[in-house]
């Protein structure tokens, strides 16, 4: 990379609120400021180091960045269009964290509830390249995204691996047609003749990482890469390509284009995930505080997202007979126990207990199971109502993320 200043230019460098200094380049022509040339030579020296941090940066993640300090905000990172970016906020929000952004054009934003925190709007592979130059600390992106732009950089850390949108995986597909007709695995495929050196497996993808990764596991020796930003699938029948690497979702584009996926041809699944720079829960203040309430809302939410609460009415001499006669059901245990109460009727001018209320939680696949294990024991009225948040003691993943960082 090379950089010319023309003689009259000045440099003006700015360390405000960002990790990384920046620097900007005015000519006179077109700002009031002076040039000295005495000041040239510091300006290039300046120029020179920024840019080799920056590549360094870019090369080797954060570990190269400037110090964590500047900064009192901490950086949430979104992603700013595409098929995340609703279901991003759509998650917050079920989490009570609501996004103020005036208008989606606008790419910075606030969350009241969490007001140390800021959000920035990006692309997805521009939240992971940040999160590596610690322009961002934390940032919600597909496993996908940070697999091949993380690659592998350990101050990326996975907060939460599922927050249960964006969900595809990564694949080889080739054409159903031809040569390929009868191939059906990633070892068959392999072991066609037609690769060889001089004629190498093409392979058309924008994950040219992650597909060389794969590759070479797999021990495949013959194989080049080539990409493009976008309609991937039509690579084969266009003579490009005599492979794709692309996502997939519900195979409709791989279908109409004549593709099909292979036998252990899946590189990766994905779905978007919480992802933070470890240098910034470790270094920036109260960092590490908000991705755990972060977190916490979020385990609160999606636990409770699978979870139906069941109340029943159920005959009985005491709570101890009923509990008994419960737990030999096997769906009705819920999350410690059942929580079982009298029911106070009022009979003949006298308060007798008759009935004893059952409350569980089940999860939504078991729930018609769970209403036939109630009623097999006795259960009636059964009321079943969405559950909001399941808070639990402590999160797993939040002991998870603090021997993750060595604490
Ligand atoms: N069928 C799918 N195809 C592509 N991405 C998917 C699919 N389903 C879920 N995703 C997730 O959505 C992310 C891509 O979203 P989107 O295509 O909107 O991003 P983008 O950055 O705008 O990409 P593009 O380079 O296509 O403009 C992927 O990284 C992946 O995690
Ligand atoms: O399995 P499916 O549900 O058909 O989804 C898969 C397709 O969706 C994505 O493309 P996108 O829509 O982002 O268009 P692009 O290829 O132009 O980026 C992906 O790159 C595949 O082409
Ligand atoms: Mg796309």
């Amino acid at each position: 990379m090379s950089i010319s200043i023309p003689l009259n230019t000045t440099l003006q460098y700015s360390s405000s609120s960002s990790l990384a200094p920046s620097f900007s380049l005015f000519s006179p022509i077109t700002s009031t400021a002076v040039s000295v040339t005495g000041i040239r030579q510091r300006c290039l020296r300046m120029v020179t180091s920024c840019v080799s941090n920056a590549q360094k940066s870019v090369l080797n993640g954060a570990t190269d960045a400037v110090s964590i300090v500047g900064r009192e905000q901490i950086r949430l990172g979104l992603p700013s269009k595409g098929r995340m970016a609703a279901d991003s906020l759509d998650l917050l929000k079920d989490c009570q964290l609501f996004v103020k952004q005036v208008n989606p054009r606008q790419y910075v934003a606030q969350i009241p509830q969490l007001p140390n925190t800021e959000v920035w709007f990006q692309r997805p592979k521009d939240i992971v390249r940040k999160l590596l130059s610690g322009d961002l600390d934390l940032g919600i992106v597909g496993l996908d995204i940070v697999g091949e732009f993380g690659q592998g950089n350990e101050d990326l850390i996975i907060v939460h691996e599922a927050l249960n949108f964006g969900d595809c995986h990564l694949s080889i597909a080739i054409p159903n047609y031809g040569i390929f007709e009868n191939i059906k695995s990633l070892k068959e495929l392999a072991q066609m003749p037609q690769w060889t050196e001089e004629r190498p497996l093409r392979v058309a993808t924008g994950f040219t990482y992650l597909g060389s990764k794969f590759m070479k596991e797999n021990g495949i020796k013959h194989v080049t890469f080539s990409t493009a930003d976008g309609a991937l699938e039509a690579a084969p029948a266009m003579g490009i390509a005599d492979a794709i690497l692309d996502l997939v979702s519900s195979g409709t584009t791989l279908k109409e284009n004549n593709l099909k996926e292979i036998e252990g041809g899946v590189v990766l699944e994905s779905q978007a995930a919480l992802v933070a720079s470890r240098r910034a829960l470790t270094e920036r203040k109260g960092a590490l505080e908000t991705v755990h309430e972060i977190l916490e809302r979020l385990e609160a939410h999606l636990k409770a997202n699978g979870q139906f609460t069941v109340v029943a009415n159920m005959r009985g001499t005491d709570a101890e007979e009923v509990a008994e006669r419960v737990k030999t059901q096997p769906s009705l245990s819920g999350l410690q126990g059942p929580t079982i109460s009298p029911v106070y009727c009022k009979r003949d001018g006298k308060v007798s207990i008759e009935y004893y209320a059952i409350v569980i939680c089940v999860p939504k696949k078991a729930l018609y199971e769970s209403v036939q294990q109630l009623r097999a024991v006795g259960g009636s009225g059964v009321l079943v109502s969405p559950l909001t948040y399941i808070f639990d003691e402590e999160t797993p993943r939040w002991s998870q993320l603090l021997s993750k960082l060595g604490m």
